[in-house]
């Protein structure tokens, strides 16, 4: 189902069980944005693609139900989650081979898969590769919360609308980068290998998260080493995701 199509059938569900709000996330449809600078809440989504009209759908829908209903919505714009639990027992566990790249990569470092592809190095970035904000897990998980806080403290006072907002760290990093801070985790150089561009992408998607920071009292922690040890953690614990047989893990 589209976007949209989970959009509409959510929110006929929270009708009709009479709440009045929902936070829900926007995620990367902003890949459809083909921008230079970082990320503004205000930015539009493209809608000549389906990803792109679907969502520009789900904000209008939103909208609509505030004007029918005594209705408040927080649409999140996630970046580019990554990591996992700092205490290794909880991570992505992606079925068959993983399209995105931390969890790619981890798949490389448990030697789950061969080696890296990296998609592109003629992008116009400062090393040729695409550039992402990479956020901590935990830190989305804290965006989750502060986005109903707002909302309790808003309904409280009266106040109904639709805010959107971005929830990214403000800093962008390079797929080289992100192998490197992998590999310092992992301790040791993981193989890849400079293929071509992957259709869709573009080269720099980072988020302006000053309104989440100003507004949700929100703001990213976690750093990339972090991020990193603790995808690594949760993923030499359970090479195989949710399916490891427990006596293995160390
Ligand atoms: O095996 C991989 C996977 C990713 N990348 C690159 O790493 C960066 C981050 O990729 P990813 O983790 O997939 O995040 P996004 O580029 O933000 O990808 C989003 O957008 C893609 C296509 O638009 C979708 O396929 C993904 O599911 C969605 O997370 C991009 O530059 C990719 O080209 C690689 O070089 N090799």
């Amino acid at each position: 189902m589209s976007p949209y199509g989970r959009t509409k059938v959510f929110l006929e569900h929270v009708i009709k069980d009479l709440c009045s709000a929902s936070v829900y996330k926007q995620q990367e449809y902003l890949k459809e944005i083909e921008t230079k600078d970082k990320v503004q809440n205000g930015s539009a989504v493209n809608g000549s693609s389906v990803n792109g009209s679907s969502v520009n759908g789900c904000n209008g829908c939103s909208n609509n139900s505030k004007k029918n209903y005594v209705w408040s919505a927080v649409l999140l714009r996630y970046f580019n989650p990554a990591g996992a639990h700092p205490s290794g027992i909880m991570g992505e566990d992606p079925q068959g081979i993983p399209n995105n790249l931390m969890p790619f990569l981890a798949q490389v470092a448990v030697g789950n898969l061969e080696k890296l592809s990296v998609f592109g190095k003629d992008y116009p970035t400062a090393d040729g590769a695409c550039i992402r904000d990479y956020l901590h897990v935990l830190d989305l998980a804290q965006g989750h919360v502060a986005a109903l806080e707002k909302m309790d403290k808003e309904q409280a006072a009266g106040n109904h609308d639709c805010w959107a907002y971005n929830l990214g760290t403000g800093t962008g990093y390079s797929v080289f980068d992100m192998i490197k801070a992998f590999n310092k985790a992992v301790g040791r150089e993981l193989p890849y290998v400079v293929t071509g561009r992957r259709p869709g992408d573009v080269p720099n998607l980072t988020a302006d998260p000053r309104l989440a920071n100003k507004e949700l009292d929100w703001k990213a922690e976690k750093t990339l080493d972090e991020m990193c040890a603790d995808l690594w953690r949760w993923q030499r614990n359970n090479p195989h995701g949710y399916n490891t047989n427990p006596t293995s893990i160390s």
